[in-house]
């Protein structure tokens, strides 16, 4: 049985990987590791009766609970959190799996020199479906490459979102680009000035409840293509981190992303 610990066990990802990982019998969630300051604070360092939580023992030291486990799965939601995560399953020879989003360049390089030293696993999109897009985005922009057809994203997030554009959103547009010759990314149009050629356009909207819409629109003269993805469940993407955990638990170290996992 593969043993795991879930950082931002709290969350809204933290939550929806421990209920999914309870009809896997391959796998327990052993551990969770919470914010310092998170409003549970006085149960942290012991087993708690937090709904879903039963039992299973939150701190807020990720280096109390490695011990324990096989591999950490990072939802915290905060770049320096994660890569303080990344740090010690780095010492410590155990693989993470990351699917926090909003990561700089350089925080990106960071992980990639631990990945020297443990498997990293990291991806802004553990489900199936996005997953696929970027490999159809790859394939719809090189088509259409020079055949006069514009391309813009667009992404919708529940209001609690805190990084825009999403991770995902900005894999799309990095996968536009390796395929097009030197675009530029805007985030906003406002005032008299036609579309430049070389822009292209990657808009967050937030509001409500909505899970997670990816659509990438290639525009052209008298047709346009929308290639969209839509979430409709948490568990899309818990199942994928689940998946991500068993197929790096035995990995000794290397940087991968979903394509691995998933084999596309
Ligand atoms: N790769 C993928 O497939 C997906 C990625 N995401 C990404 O995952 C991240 C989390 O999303 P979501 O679950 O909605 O966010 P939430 O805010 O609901 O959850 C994050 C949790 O982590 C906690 N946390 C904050 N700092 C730390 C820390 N230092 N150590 C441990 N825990 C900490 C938060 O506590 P507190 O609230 O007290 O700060 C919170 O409970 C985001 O970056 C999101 O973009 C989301 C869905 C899918
Ligand atoms: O914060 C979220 O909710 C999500 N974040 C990821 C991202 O930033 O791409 C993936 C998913 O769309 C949900």
């Amino acid at each position: 049985m593969i043993k795991v610990v879930i950082c931002g066990a709290l969350g809204r990802m933290g939550r929806a990987i421990l209920q999914t990982a309870l009809h896997d019998a391959s796998l327990k969630i052993v551990a969770g590791v919470e914010h310092p300051d998170c409003v549970v604070s006085p149960d942290l360092g012991k087993a708690v009766n937090i709904k879903d939580y039963e039992g299973v023992p939150l701190t807020s030291r990720l280096e109390e609970v490695l011990p324990m486990c096989h591999v950490v799965i990072e939802f915290s939601g905060n770049t320096e959190a994660a890569l303080g995560h990344a740090k010690l399953c780095a010492e410590a020879g155990k693989p993470i799996v990351i699917g926090t989003t909003g990561f700089t360049e350089d925080e990106v390089n960071q992980l990639k020199e631990l990945s020297e030293k443990t498997a990293v696993l990291l991806s802004p999109n553990m489900s199936l479906g996005v997953n696929l897009l970027f490999r159809l985005v790859q394939i719809a922009t090189q088509s259409l490459k020079g055949k006069g057809f514009d391309v813009e994203i667009v992404e919708i997030h529940h209001r609690f979102k805190k990084d825009a554009p999403s991770g995902t959103a900005l894999k799309l547009y990095e996968v536009v680009n390796q395929q097009l010759d030197e675009t530029r990314r805007i985030s906003c149009r406002d005032g008299i000035s036609p579309r430049k050629e070389d822009e292209v356009g990657v808009f967050a909207i937030r509001g409500g409840d909505v899970v997670g819409d990816h659509t990438v629109y290639f525009l052209g003269f008298g047709e346009r293509l929308e290639l969209t993805h839509r979430a409709t469940s948490r568990e899309t993407f818990a199942r994928g981190a689940l998946e991500a955990a068993k197929w790096i638990h035995d990995k000794e170290k290397g940087f991968y992303n979903m394509f691995d996992v998933l084999g596309l």
